[in-house]
């Protein structure tokens, strides 16, 4: 049984979107996938490990990269083909994804 993690990281450039509320999902492989639904996680940058926010866990629901939508692009305030690109990018030839639904946890 694997422990639910309790930290996430994003890139960078994603930091003023989640700080907006602007992207409100993050899409990830099985081995990020394992986030408990309630829970808080402490966020900080991929890049250099800064922390900048804390995010409250609504969903974690599994997803193919061949049924990524509009919906779930507008979540991530991008167009369906810029995510396509960034998750291709970051998982490349991963088909079994994982939408991560979170909130903002004001601080
Ligand atoms: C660090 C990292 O993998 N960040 C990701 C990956 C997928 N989506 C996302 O928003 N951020």
């Amino acid at each position: 049984m694997q422990t639910a993690p309790t930290e996430m990281t994003f890139f960078e450039r994603f930091e003023a979107d989640i700080l907006a509320s602007k992207k409100t999902i993050t899409i990830r492989d099985e081995a990020e996938s394992h986030y408990k639904v309630g829970s808080v996680v402490d966020v900080s940058t991929y890049e250099d490990d800064r922390w900048f926010c804390q995010l409250k866990i609504l969903d974690v629901s599994p997803i193919q990269f061949s049924a990524l939508n509009d919906f779930h692009a507008e979540q991530e305030n991008m167009t369906l083909d810029e995510l396509k690109a960034v998750i291709h990018d970051i998982y490349p030839g991963i088909e079994q994804l994982y939408v991560v639904t979170y909130q903002l946890v004001e601080q």
